[in-house]
Order: C-alpha cells, then structure tokens, then sequence
C-alpha cells in the first residue's frame, strides 16, 4: 500500500480555501499512484479553531464542504481526513474520517484530550468510548489522533490517561498505525516525537504514520515535519520542517529503507520558526508590509531580519527615530543594518514632539529625567510607528523579548505598540544566538551591534543592568520559574541568591497587567506568556 503523508498549513476558518488545498493535495497524492492520502488533524478548519466550533454556521459550512467537495474527489483513493464532527445531539467530536469512493466509510474519534498549556479541547469535544480500526484494501488501520498517543510523555493533572490508545487499537490487530496531529512547535519538540514514537513502535512492531500540521496561527507555530517509523521502530522518512510537503511511501519498502540520521534541533530551528510565525502571522490576516523601529540595539536587528525572510526586503521598512539620548553609534549600527538588510530605511527624530511634551508638562523646555520622561520617547515611537502602520498598512512588528516581558522592562503604548511580538517568547541570551544565527554566512548584523552592552537609551548612560539582574542569571532563573514551573526554594537550592530570586519571581507576578496588555508573541519555548500561562492581574501574592 501507497500512503500519502499530506503535511498541509490550513487557515483558521477558511473553510472553503482549505478544502481546495485539500483537494489539490488529493489529486497530487492520486497522481503519484498513492493508495491513501492522510492529512492533519481538524485540517478542514485549522487548528486551534477555539470558540468558532461554538457556532453552528462555521460548522455547517466544514459539513457541506465535506460532503460537496472532498467526497466526490475520492474516487480511487483512500482519504483520511481530520475535521470537526458533530453528532445528532449537538455533541463535538474531534475526528479522522476515513472516506473512499466518495462514502464516509469509518469515523475515527479522539479519545484523550489536552487540556494544559495552550491546550484546552474539553472545552468543545466528547471524547470516542471505543477504539477502532478500519481494513483498506486488505490492511487494518490503527488510526488516532495528536494527544491519543502521548501516554506516558506528558504529566499534566488535566489529562485523564485511564485509556491507552494504542494499547486498545492493538488489541484489534492494526497492521499500521496512523496518527494525525496538530502538535505545535517549541525547541526539543520533534526529537521528544521520534524518540516517543520509536520507542512505543518497538513494543508493538508495525509501522507508524505521523502526519501534522505545517504553518502557524496566531501565537503557536506548527513545523510539521511528519514523519514514518518503521516497524523496528527506526525512523525511516522524513517530511520538511516548515514548510507544506507531500511525501508518497511505499509501506511494503519500509524494511528496506535505512535508518534517518538523528535531528540536530538546534537554534536554526527556532530562527525557522519565527520566520515562518511571521510570515503566516501577516499572510493569514492580509499583511504584506511590515514596519520595525530599528535601535541600534539586538532586539530590533533580530526582529527586522526575521521579518526580511518572511516577507521579503522589499516589504519590510525599518525606521530609526532617535532622540537625544540615542549614541552616534546607535544610530550608524541602525543604518547599516538596514543597508545589509536591503531594506527601506527612515530616519524620524522624535526630538521636535519630545520638545512639546517637555514644554507641555514642564512649563518649559527643562528636563526632570524622571519615568514619566523616559516612557514618553518610547510612546512618542510607538505613535510614530502607529501613525505609518495606518497609513501606509505596514503592520507594527514589536521587539520585546521573553525576559523583558517576564521583568516588565518595557513601556505600556511605547515599545509595547504593535500587532505581533516575534521573540516574545525568546529570551535575551536566546536573542544573542539567533543573531550569531543570522550571522552565519555573513555579517548582516553589524558585530558592534551584538557587543554592545543593553541599554533602553531612555536617558543618559541607561543600561539595563542598572534595572535588571545580569541576563545570563535572570534568564535562568526565569527558565526555572516559567517554564519548569519550579518553586523559589527550589531554584533557591540550586545555588541562586535568595533575595534575587524571590525579587525576580515577585516582579513577574507583578507585572502581569503589562503582558494583558501585549501584543500576541511566537511561542518557542515550552511555556510561554499567552493562552498557555494564565495568571492574575490583581492578586497580592508576594514571597
Ligand atoms: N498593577 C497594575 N495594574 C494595572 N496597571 C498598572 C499597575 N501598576 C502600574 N500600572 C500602570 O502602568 C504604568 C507603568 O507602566 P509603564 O508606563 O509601562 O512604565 P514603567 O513600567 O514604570 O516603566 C517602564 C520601564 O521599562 C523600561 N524600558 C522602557 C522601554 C524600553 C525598554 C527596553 O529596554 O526595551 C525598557 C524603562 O526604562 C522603565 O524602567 C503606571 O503608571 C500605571 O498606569
Ligand atoms: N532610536 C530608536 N529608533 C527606532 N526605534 C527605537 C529607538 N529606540 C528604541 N526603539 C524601538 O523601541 C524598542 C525598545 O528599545 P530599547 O532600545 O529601549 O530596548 P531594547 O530592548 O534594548 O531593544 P533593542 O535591543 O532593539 O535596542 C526597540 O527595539 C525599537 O524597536
Ligand atoms: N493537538 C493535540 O492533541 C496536541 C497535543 C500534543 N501533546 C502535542 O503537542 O503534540
């Protein structure tokens, strides 16, 4: 039997676009002779749709769509498709249909749900009471769905693993199993699949068909790369990273394929990412342009060359608007970058509005160097950035970091305007690495760029070690606190000073009302500030 492995990147919502991606994928894997194309999980709608399985018009349109337009394109080919089911009482289910000659001929459920993190599919869906497999020409299909085969690797309290999926399906003598996914990315994801998946195959001995999601929506990133393990459990096809694939195996061949070598998932993976959670964040919602404020500093040179690989130099501009505070080196570094870049480059001095809040609020053109004063410049560029964004239409891409965000370190309507946050989740020793990344063939990001000590330029001499512990230490100990979720005693015992960690940790429990207020960021890690981590704004919780 010939298997398709239909790694498609559907849209939230665009029900009727997916269906013709679909369809076009059907006939592409019909061409090629395949037997049976299978695509991700609720791929007819996109994944996450949330609360638009809540309304019944969203849901008629996927079952008409169904029934108009990927029945009749399966003659000759076994389709299992995911997509959202709805039974006659109204209950949802999260499905794998399994169509062929134009009939509905199995309908798989999903048994297990996440509910943790960015997860939350208890929400809408019932879930299947019995395990099933399905016979295609002569062969049984094993076939579940994302979370149903994550037994035994995620400890979540939320997560009621009493059945074992696999475990029941291989009780009914599947000759292959398939598993549909939309399991987004973060770094360490896809070894953690192999490694899951290799290891239950050994026990079971028959092959494995794993087929995500490509693309992102909104906050998470999905990187695809599915992949089929052999019934040694080797993993012995490979699907790309990022980027819709369709790959036809010969399941009678897997014996004889060799062994992949092992990913070396390392920071390319996440630079690959952000491109690809910038360049859907803008293509799904209508984006061509983008516009960075360019500093000088990491954070924007990494934000504006990621945005160059999404969209495209000439679609990105760069705007530099420096302010009396700004060093002569600030402002050089900008402009070259934007000349390696290639990209559009403006020079905005927010001196002369500065000057009038200046005389508005102080009587006169003096300085106080207070707050107050620093915020402004940062908002004064943020309007400025607003101002193109409306009319021009670039979108306004922010540049905050996962450890800015965490500590607060930024302005509420200043640097904090914008409509995507690409290395929201990225933590500043991480922003280093991606720029060594970007750098790796040659130099775009000037060196002096990446050598310079952080500085907000908010007034003279600002560092952000006059704020904010060394960021190697406060990148640790957050790494501990978000994503670990590990107490401050423990990270206390690990040999961190007691007073900085519970500062640390109190100062970002404070700070939540900022990052209500942020725009949405990319998430790469574990745990990310998002839909994943839901905390208090007003509490009076303090260590
Ligand atoms: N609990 C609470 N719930 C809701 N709102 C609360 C609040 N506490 C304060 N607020 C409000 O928030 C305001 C304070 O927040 P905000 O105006 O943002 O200002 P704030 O956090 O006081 O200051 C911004 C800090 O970020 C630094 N910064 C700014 C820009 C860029 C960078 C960088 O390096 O990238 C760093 C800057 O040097 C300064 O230390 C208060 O005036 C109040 O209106
Ligand atoms: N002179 C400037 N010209 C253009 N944009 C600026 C300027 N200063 C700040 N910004 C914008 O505000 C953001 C926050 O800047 P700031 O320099 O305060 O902090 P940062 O976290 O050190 O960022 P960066 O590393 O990019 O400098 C910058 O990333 C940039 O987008
Ligand atoms: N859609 C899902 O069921 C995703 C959950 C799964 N554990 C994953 O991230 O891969």
């Amino acid at each position: 039997m010939k298997i398709a492995l239909a790694q498609i990147n559907p849209v939230v919502g665009d029900i009727k676009g997916n269906f013709k991606k679909i369809v076009e994928f059907i006939n592409t894997a019909k061409y090629q002779k395949a037997d049976l194309v299978v695509f991700p999980e609720l791929s007819t709608v996109g994944y996450p749709p949330k609360d638009f399985l809540f309304m019944q018009d969203f849901l008629e349109a996927n079952e008409k769509y169904i029934n108009e337009i990927v029945l009749p394109a399966t003659y000759q080919i076994g389709v299992i498709l995911g997509t959202v089911r709805q039974d006659t009482e109204g209950n949802l289910y999260n499905s794998a249909f399994f169509i062929y000659d134009g009939k509905i001929v199995e309908v798989f459920d999903k048994t297990l749900f996440p509910n943790y993190d960015v997860f939350d599919e208890k929400r809408y869906f019932k879930p299947a009471q019995i395990r099933k497999v399905a016979s295609f020409k002569g062969i049984k299909l094993g076939v579940n769905i994302c979370e149903d085969i994550w037994k035994d690797y995620v400890f979540e309290p939320n997560v009621d693993y009493s059945v074992d999926v696999l475990e029941e399906q291989f009780k009914l003598k599947p000759d292959i199993f398939i598993n549909i996914s939309a399991s987004p990315y973060y770094l360490g994801k896809q070894n953690m699949r192999v490694e899951m998946i290799e290891k239950k195959i050994k026990k079971y001995a028959i092959p494995f068909v794993y087929v995500n999601q490509v693309g992102a929506n909104d906050e998470l990133i999905f990187d695809g790369s599915s992949f089929v393990v052999n019934e040694e459990g080797k993993r012995v096809v490979q699907l790309k990273a990022f980027e819709e694939d369709i790959k036809i195996v010969d399941m009678e061949e897997l014996k004889n394929f060799k062994e992949l070598p092992e990913i070396k998932e390392d920071i390319s993976w996440v630079y690959n990412a952000l491109v690809v959670g910038v360049r859907d964040y803008c293509k799904k919602s209508g984006f061509k342009k983008a516009v960075v404020g360019l500093s000088g500093g990491i954070d924007s040179a990494v934000v504006c060359a990621i945005a160059v690989e999404a969209l495209g130099k000439e679609n990105v501009l760069a705007v530099s608007m420096p302010s009396r505070y700004s060093s002569e080196g600030s402002k050089t570094d900008a402009r070259i970058l934007a000349e390696n870049l290639g990209v559009e480059f403006r020079v905005i001095p927010i001196e002369p509005v500065f000057k009038s809040y200046l005389s508005v609020f102080n009587g006169d053109n003096s300085v106080i160097g207070d707050l107050a004063e620093e915020n402004i410049q940062a908002r004064i560029r943020g309007n400025y950035l607003m101002f193109i964004s409306n009319r021009e239409g670039h979108i306004v891409l922010t540049t905050g970091n996962k450890s800015e965000l965490a500590m607060g370190y930024c302005t509420l309507y200043g640097d904090m305007s914008g409509s995507l946050a690409p290395i929201a989740d990225v933590p500043k020793t991480m922003v280093y690495e991606l720029a060594r990344y970007i750098n790796r063939e040659r130099e775009i990001i000037p060196i002096s760029i990446i050598e310079k000590v952080p500085s907000a330029e908010l007034r003279p001499n600002q560092k952000d070690e006059d704020s904010l512990p060394p960021y190697k230490i406060l990148d640790e100990i957050l790494k501990m606190y978000i994503e670990e979720n590990r107490s401050a005693k423990e990270i206390i015992e690990k040999g961190y000073d007691e007073r900085l960690v519970k500062d640390v940790i109190n100062k970002v429990n404070r700070v939540e009302y900022k990052r209500k207020q942020a725009a949405p960021g990319l998430k790469v890690t574990t745990k990310a500030f998002g839909t994943g981590r839901r905390m208090p704004i007003v509490h009076n919780f303090k260590l």
